[in-house]
């Protein structure tokens, strides 16, 4: 994606040494476009944590380079065992990390440890390049969605979709899942406007969509969580696209908290509901999608207070809750197979069942 004309990824390798890990903030944002570098595998893995990045595909190529941050240090196999088993703690719930540093162990411990740094490296950009094709290609395959409702469109009418959380560029190293065929249609000059949910705690909506959004010109409003079935009651919304966090080989999809809500909601108004997702975010070896996927807890302070920016430019954090009222934080939800529309992938839409899945991947365990 660009920013304000040169184009970016939301990780990189700094050119000028050739070896520390840039990202940016979000944390910051929408307030400060903040580049961070990190150098060791523990920023890395605070920078996870912290959701100074976070998106499932993102947190998975980060993790990538912090492997190789780590192996700069030590090249040996007990810090290569160390650093992955360490980084796949830092998140339970999306997949892409765990998928990302398998891959990155699996290519590098048969190697003797003089050549693991370049090759860790290279595997974490092979990681990088893949993200960004992979999530092109969502683009392309979602895009028909959007043309089919447009086409059905009086004219002067906009497509309406509702997303959740923040699937776009950031999310991921570009493009983006959810927002991808959003991107693409609107480059295509498709009359696209996008519901944007805040989504409490961390409004990653709010913050993060909007903005990417607004940078690429693309017509959106955003809206409180609680506002999309309202919307759908009244045939505001003609599509839902989110991304995910992990699919399991039934089609169970775990997203940002409130997604099993817009869903449930789409199916009483008759709204499709898609997914976007790359193969990293699938996982196999999970059937049952509510009883097995790890939902992370994240701490309830994110429920008690809220961080916003005053008239006068400071960033301000507040406390919204009364004292001594008790907060919980599930970070995410799993939307039953049976509630999706189908799944939008780099290899084409298919239906959210086993079925579906095995047809597009039959190489995936
Ligand atoms: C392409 S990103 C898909 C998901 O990771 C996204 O929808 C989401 O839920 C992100 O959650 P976050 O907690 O911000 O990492």
């Amino acid at each position: 994606m660009k920013i304000d004309g040169t184009p970016y990824r939301s990780v990189w390798v700094d050119q000028a040494d050739g070896w520390s890990v840039r990202i940016f903030d979000q944390t910051k944002l929408p307030w400060s476009l903040d580049i961070l570098s990190l150098t060791d595998e523990d920023q890395v893995a605070t920078a996870i944590r912290s959701m100074q990045v976070r998106g499932a595909p993102l947190i998975g190529a980060v993790a990538a380079y912090g492997v190789a941050l780590a192996l700069r240090t030590d090249a040996s196999t007990a810090t290569l065992d160390r650093v992955v088993a360490m980084l796949g703690e830092t998140r339970p719930t999306a997949i892409n990390l765990r998928w990302a540093l398998a891959r990155m162990r699996g290519a590098l411990h048969n190697l003797p440890a003089a050549d693991r740094v370049a090759a860790a490296y290279a595997e974490a950009a092979a990681i990088c390049d893949d993200d960004v094709e992979t999530c092109r290609r969502i683009g392309e395959h979602g895009l028909p969605l959007l043309r089919d409702i447009a086409a059905r469109k009086q004219p002067g009418q906009r497509v309406n979709i509702l997303t959740h959380c923040n699937a776009g560029w950031i999310a991921t190293v570009d493009y983006g899942t959810a927002l991808s065929p959003i991107y693409q249609a609107h480059d295509a000059g498709l009359d696209v406007h996008v519901w944007v949910d805040e989504t409490r705690p961390r409004n990653q909506g709010a913050a993060l969509t909007a903005w990417e959004l607004g940078r690429h010109g693309v017509p959106h409003t955003v809206i409180a969580d609680n506002a999309g079935g309202h919307l759908m009651q009244h045939g505001a919304v003609d599509i839902v696209i989110v991304g995910t966090d992990r699919v399991t080989r039934t089609g169970d999809v775990a997203n940002k908290i409130g997604t099993y809500l817009k869903a449930l909601a789409a199916r009483d108004n008759g709204v499709p509901f898609w997914v976007a997702l790359p193969h990293s975010t699938l996982d196999m070896t999970v059937a049952d999608g509510v009883a097995e996927i790890p939902i992370e807890e994240r701490n309830p302070v994110e429920i008690t207070d809220l961080t916003g920016r005053t008239a006068d430019g400071r960033i301000e954090t507040i406390r919204v809750v009364a004292e001594g009222s008790p907060a919980a934080n599930p970070a995410f939800d799993v939307t039953p197979a049976r509630l999706v529309t189908g799944l939008i992938t780099e290899r084409g839409r298919c239906e959210a069942s086993e079925a579906g899945l095995r047809a597009l991947y039959p190489d995936k365990g």
